[in-house]
């Protein structure tokens, strides 16, 4: 049996440590704050992030990375995008020599432009990697709601063994060999579904969703592309399905987040989105690839403060537009 360590007790770090506790696997869940990992111990429920799901009785959290990491097959790197490169370079040391990360962060490092796995690989050199992405929200998946993602790995052999292992009766893990598809589509829906929140937050209505979700989509694919990744991946679960999930739910935190911006709600109480870290890293890459991408550019001049919001929906949905094509 494949024994798991899952690398931080948020939302998606618990979900997915309980998705495997429930199927029975031999896993570990690590965090850092010490009062978190006694409430999922004995009162079986994360309260800062998944207030009022039950956990499993058998879902296991420290704070001592020894103890999660020793003896793991896989470990599940699930903290944000943008300190994916420290956690990694801090578990090194406690890492079993064949254990394979897997990324579950959605993003792209802000200063360098790198992807999760191009960190990963200089943190924990030599080691094979693989992504896990895709239309998941943790609530659902803590549920115990169907859900199915995108695992890739840059070997087909690995991918496949991979999903095989992380695949569960509820959570259907689908093999791929374009670890940077998978890795551009989890990373630019973040930024794409802020603007889809800004265009319903300020009220202008599911048509104008509808049209912003399909322009965002051309943008996510051509951009993608650029970046690296397949077509078909894109257009997937990792693509796809996760913009299509993440603009249209307000369980997504970068939709949200764009909602409150829509509003002109004070945002300082908000949780920061991943999108907002990395949009303007996102138009930058566009711009140096010589790839159009207008709705993450205007996501990008609305969070440096470029723009007003009504400047950036006149840009997003108002202007003229060209052919439809591309
Ligand atoms: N939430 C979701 O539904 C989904 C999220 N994701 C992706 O998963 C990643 C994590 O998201 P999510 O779980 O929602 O985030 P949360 O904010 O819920 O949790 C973040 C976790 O990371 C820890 N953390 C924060 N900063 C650091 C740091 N500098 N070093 C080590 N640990 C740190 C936090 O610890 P502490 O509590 O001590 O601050 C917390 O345990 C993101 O990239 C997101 O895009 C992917 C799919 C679904
Ligand atoms: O990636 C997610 C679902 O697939 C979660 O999206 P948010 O980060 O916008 O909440």
């Amino acid at each position: 049996m494949t024994t798991i360590a899952v690398v931080g007790a948020g939302a998606w770090g618990t979900a997915l440590a309980s998705l495997y506790a429930r199927g029975g696997a031999k896993i570990s869940l690590l965090g850092r704050d010490p009062a978190i990992a006694a409430a999922i111990n004995t009162a079986h429920e994360n309260p800062r992030y998944l207030p009022g799901i039950d956990l499993p009785p058998s879902l296991r959290a420290t704070i001592d990375p020894a103890e999660a990491l020793t003896g793991c097959d896989l470990v599940l790197l699930v903290v944000p995008a943008q300190t994916i490169a420290a956690t990694a370079a801090a578990l090194a040391p406690h890492l079993p020599a064949d254990a394979v990360p897997v990324l579950c962060a959605k993003g792209i490092e802000r200063e360098t432009g790198r992807f999760m796995s191009e960190l990963v690989a200089a943190a924990l050199p030599g080691r094979p990697i693989g992504v896990l992405s895709g239309p998941s929200f943790a609530s659902d998946l803590a549920r115990g709601l169907p859900t199915a993602v995108t695992v890739a790995a840059a070997s087909e052999t690995l991918a496949d063994s991979l999903a095989r292992a992380l695949s569960t009766e509820t959570f259907r893990c689908y093999a791929s060999s374009d670890l940077r598809g998978v890795e551009a589509g989890g990373a630019l829906k973040n930024v794409l579904a802020l603007a889809a929140g800004i265009v319903v937050g300020r009220g202008l209505g599911a048509s104008a969703q509808a049209a912003l979700v399909t322009r965002g989509f051309v943008e996510l694919r051509r951009l993608g592309e650029a970046l690296g990744g397949r077509p078909e991946t894109l257009m997937g679960l990792s693509g796809l399905g996760d913009l299509v999930l993440t603009c249209s739910s307000p369980q997504s935190r970068n939709f949200s987040y764009g909602a409150a911006l829509g509003r002109g709600d004070d945002l300082a109480r908000l949780k920061l989105a991943e999108g907002v870290f990395t949009a303007a890293i996102a138009a930058r890459l566009a711009r140096d690839s010589g790839t159009e991408a207008p709705i993450i550019a205007t996501v990008a001049e609305v969070l440096s403060r470029n723009l007003t919001i009504d400047e950036a929906v006149q840009q997003l949905l108002a202007r003229p537009l060209k052919r439809e094509v591309g």
